[in-house]
C-alpha cells in the first residue's frame, strides 16, 4: 500500500450485531464465464484519455500511441569491441594520443592507420573494421599493428552499423503495449523523454464485513481480513491506481454513502454479494441507480460476483463501475481475474492479452455445469491441481501462482486448458 493509500484507509467496521435482513435481491441469471469476461471488457467503453508522462512515471501504463524511433539505432556506426579501429588492410600504424572513447566525435582515420577504440565508441570516418584487442598487437620487427590471425580482417568486422536495430521513423511497438522496464529502456534509447500513455483507472477498495479483524489472531467468531492485504497490490498489477482502501460497516446507509461519494473510476467491493442477513450490496446498487451488467457468473468459486455501472459521482462525466467480489477469499480472486482485470485492462488501453494454453498433467476436476477456476502448479508446460482449492482457502494459490479455467465436467490428462497467472508482487 502506498503512503497515500495508507493515509486514506479508514475503518468504519463495528463488532457483529444483528441487523435487518435485506429485501430478497432480484435473481440474476448466471452468465457463462467467457461471456462475463467479454462483458467486463465491453463495459469499459473507450480507454481513459491519453496523458504525457515522464519516462519513470510511465511505468505500468499502456502506450496510447505507437512508439516510433526518433533516431536510427545505433545512431552512428559504433565499435562492438574494445580494440583498434583500422582503416584499410593491415598492418596499420597506430596514431599516438588518438584513443576513441564512447561519447566523443572521432577525427577521420587515414588509410593504413589505426586508433585504439572502446566498445560503443563512434567509428571514425574512414575506418573499415575493428580489430579486437585479443586479435592484434604491435609486431616487434616493424612496430606496426598486425592482425594475429593469418586471414585478413574482414571488412566491417565488429562494427555495429548505424540503423542496425531500427531506422528513424520506424514503428517499434504498437499502441496498447504495456510499459515495462524494457519498454522504458527502449524508449530512452530511441530518443524519448516522455511517453503518451492512457490514464490508469482509479480504484477505491471497500472491504465489507463486521466480522473482520485487522490485526491479531481470529477469535470469538471474528476472522482476519485477508482481502485488504491481498487485493491492492494485485489491482495495481492489473492496471489500477488504488487511491483508497476502506472498511465499511455491514450497514445499508454506510454502504450507500460510500458508493455515492467515491470519486474513483472503479469501486471494488468485497463481500455482501450474496443474500445473507447483512448482504446489502444489491440493495445499495439499486438505491444508487446502478445498471447491473453481470449479476452472477457460471464459475466456481465466485458465482455471486457482479459488475455494475454507476452514475458519475458528480452527476456528469463518464459513468463509474463497480466490481462486487464475493467475500470468500478464493472467490474474490476468481472475481478479480474474471471481471476486474479485463475491465482495468480495457480502461487503461491495454490490448487484450492472448489466452495462455497449457496441458493438463492429470485429471482436472470440473464442476457439473460451471467453469471451475482451479489453483494449479505449472511444471514444464503442464498443469497439476493443488490440494487447497476451497472457496475460502488461499493456501493453494499462495504456494503457487496460477489458476486453470476448467470447463464443466473437467478435463482428462493431456487436454489443453487456459491458464491465468496471477501477479506475484
Ligand atoms: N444461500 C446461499 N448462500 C450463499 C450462496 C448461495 O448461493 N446461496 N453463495 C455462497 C457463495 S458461493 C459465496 S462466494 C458467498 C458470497 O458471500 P458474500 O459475497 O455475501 O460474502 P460474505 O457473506 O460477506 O462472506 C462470505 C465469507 O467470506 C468471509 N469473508 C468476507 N470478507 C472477507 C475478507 N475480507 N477476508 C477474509 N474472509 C472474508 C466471510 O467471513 C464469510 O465466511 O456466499 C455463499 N452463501
Ligand atoms: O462462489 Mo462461492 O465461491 O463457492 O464461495
Amino acid at each position: 500500500m502506498t503512503n497515500a493509500t495508507r493515509a486514506d484507509t479508514r475503518t468504519t467496521a463495528a463488532p457483529p450485531r444483528p441487523g435487518p435482513h435485506p429485501a430478497t435481491p432480484t435473481r440474476h441469471p448466471a452468465v457463462p464465464w467467457e461471456e462475463a469476461r467479454e462483458t467486463a471488457r465491453e463495459s469499459a467503453g473507450h480507454p481513459l484519455p491519453a496523458v504525457s508522462r515522464a519516462l519513470p512515471d510511465a511505468l505500468g501504463h499502456v502506450l496510447a500511441e505507437p512508439l516510433t524511433a526518433l533516431t536510427d539505432l545505433p545512431p552512428f556506426d559504433t565499435s562492438a569491441m574494445d580494440g583498434w579501429a583500422v582503416a584499410g588492410p593491415g598492418p596499420w600504424r597506430v596514431l599516438a594520443g588518438r584513443t576513441v572513447l564512447a561519447g566523443v566525435r572521432p577525427e577521420p582515420l587515414p588509410d593504413g592507420t589505426a586508433v585504439p577504440i572502446a566498445t560503443g565508441a563512434q567509428l571514425p570516418c574512414g575506418a573499415t573494421a575493428v580489430l579486437r584487442r585479443e586479435h592484434g598487437g604491435p609486431h616487434p620487427a616493424d612496430g606496426l599493428l598486425h592482425h594475429l590471425a593469418p586471414d585478413p580482417l574482414p571488412l566491417r568486422r565488429d562494427v555495429r552499423p548505424r540503423g542496425q536495430e531500427c531506422r528513424c521513423g520506424e514503428p517499434l511497438l504498437p499502441a496498447g503495449t504495456a510499459v515495462t522496464p524494457a519498454v522504458l529502456g527502449l524508449a530512452a534509447a530511441a530518443g524519448y523523454d516522455t511517453l503518451a500513455v492512457h490514464r490508469r483507472p482509479t480504484v477505491e477498495l471497500l472491504v465489507l464485513g463486521d466480522e473482520l479483524l485487522d490485526s491479531g489472531r481470529p477469535a470469538d467468531g471474528r476472522i482476519r481480513d485477508a482481502l485488504g492485504p491481498l487485493l491492492p497490490p494485485w489491482l495495481r498489477a492489473v492496471g489500477a491506481d488504488v487511491i483508497a482502501v476502506r472498511r465499511v460497516a455491514d450497514d445499508l446507509t454506510a454502504l450507500c454513502e460510500a458508493i455515492r461519494s467515491s470519486p474513483a473510476t472503479v469501486l471494488v467491493t468485497t463481500g455482501s454479494t450474496a443474500a445473507g442477513p447483512v448482504d446489502f450490496l444489491h440493495r445499495a446498487l439499486a438505491e444508487a441507480g446502478a445498471t447491473v451488467r453481470v449479476g452472477s457468473v457460471a464459475v466456481r468459486p465466485g458465482h455471486p460476483m457482479l459488475l455494475a455501472e454507476l452514475p458519475p459521482a458528480t452527476g456528469a462525466g463518464r459513468p463509474r463501475h463497480l466490481v462486487g467480489l464475493p467475500g470468500n477469499p478464493l472467490a474474490a480472486v476468481a472475481g478479480t481475474v474474471t471481471l476486474a482485470a479485463p475491465l482495468f485492462e480495457r480502461l487503461g488501453g491495454r490490448t487484450d492479452p492472448p489466452a495462455r494454453l497449457l496441458h493438463a498433467a492429470t485429471d482436472l476436476p470440473g464442476h457439473p455445469h460451471d467453469t471451475r477456476l482451479l489453483p494449479v502448479r505449472l511444471t514444464d508446460g503442464t498443469v497439476t491441481p493443488l490440494t487447497f482449492s476451497g472457496p475460502a482457502m488461499l493456501r493453494g494459490l499462495a504456494g503457487d501462482d496460477a489458476l486453470a479455467a476448467v470447463p464443466p465436467r473437467g478435463l482428462p490428462p493431456g487436454a489443453p486448458v487456459e491458464v491465468l497467472t496471477v501477479p506475484d508482487r
